[in-house]
Formats: structure tokens, sequence, C-alpha cells
């Protein structure tokens, strides 16, 4: 059975980059991967100035609000990056709390999938045609922890 995922108060709510879990990245502290996620849009780029308010924002929804601000140019290279940029902020997630390490490794192999209804690139939309690529991103972070705790069993 698939599990469906997408607000962090509804079942596996912590599979949301929304949730309440601060990470580290290069130690510099985001209150969430979405504070993060949405920050990266514009490294680099003519809007640098937002980052730091990005990160101060209060909620994950002002932070995203911010960074779907289209009177703002993102990053030249955003497309082509910001795969790979969730995937480390996720995967640092998981390997920071045990807690929700542990929700993520009970799933087994079932498919994980972002609920979203507006959302084709990280969610299924609401056709559930959608690519899930925050579904792919948790299903590879789970593999690669099962095979980092293979090599630490050793
Ligand atoms: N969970 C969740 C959302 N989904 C998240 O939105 C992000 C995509 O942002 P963008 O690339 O700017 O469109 C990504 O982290 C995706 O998982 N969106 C929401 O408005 N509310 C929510 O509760």
């Amino acid at each position: 059975m698939a599990i469906y995922f997408y607000k962090v108060c509804e079942p596996y709510g912590c599979f949301s980059n929304f949730s309440p879990h601060p990470i580290d990245i290069q130690g510099t502290y985001w209150s969430t991967v979405e504070h993060y996620y949405q920050a990266q849009k514009f490294v680099g780029s003519a809007n640098e100035a937002i980052i730091p308010i990005i990160h101060a924002a209060a909620t994950p929804e002002q932070a995203a609000a911010l960074g779907r601000d289209r009177t703002l140019q993102v990053r030249r290279d955003w497309e082509t990056v910001k795969t790979q940029i969730m995937h480390v902020a996720v995967r640092q997630k998981f390997l920071t709390y045990p807690d929700i390490q542990s929700i993520l490794i009970a799933t087994g192999d079932e498919l994980l999938v972002e609920n979203s209804p507006t959302d084709y690139y990280w969610g299924c939309g609401c056709d559930r045609t959608g690519q899930n690529y925050l579904g792919k991103i948790l299903m590879s972070v789970r593999q690669e922890i099962r095979e980092l705790a293979l090599v630490s069993d050793q």
C-alpha cells in the first residue's frame, strides 16, 4: 500500500518539508527543510539579500511564500540543482532525528508519495500523475540509511 503524505498535522506529516525539524547544513541552522530549500533558490543571484530574510521567516509557510515571490529572479541553474539540494536537506533531516528516521525505515519498501493537490514536480498533483520527486528522494534516503546501518553493523 502506497503511503500518501502532505500536511504536517496528518499521518506521516514528518515526511513533509514543513515539519518542525531544524537542520544544520555546513554550520548554518535552518528551521525546516523548506526554509533551506527556498533560500537556496537565490544563492549567487541578484536577489541574495532575500536569503537571511527567508532564514529568519517565522514559519515554513512564510519561507515558501518568500521563495515563491515571482518578482524575485532565482539563480540561473536552479532547475538543474534543485533536486540535489532537496536531497541533501531531506537526508540531513532524517540523519539528525532518530525518531523520524525510525518512521521512515518502518515504511519498508512502500511507495511514498507527496499528496500535493497542486505540485506535479515534488508531489503527485491532484490527479496523481505528478513526478513525485519528494517521495522519490525520501525512498532514496530510506535506502541510504539502510545501507549505512549495514556498514555500522559490520
Ligand atoms: N508540504 C507542502 C508543500 N509542498 C512543498 O513545497 C515545496 C515546493 O516549493 P516550490 O518549489 O517553491 O514550488 C516542496 O518542499 C514541497 O514538498 N507546499 C505547500 O504549499 N504546503 C505544504 O504543506
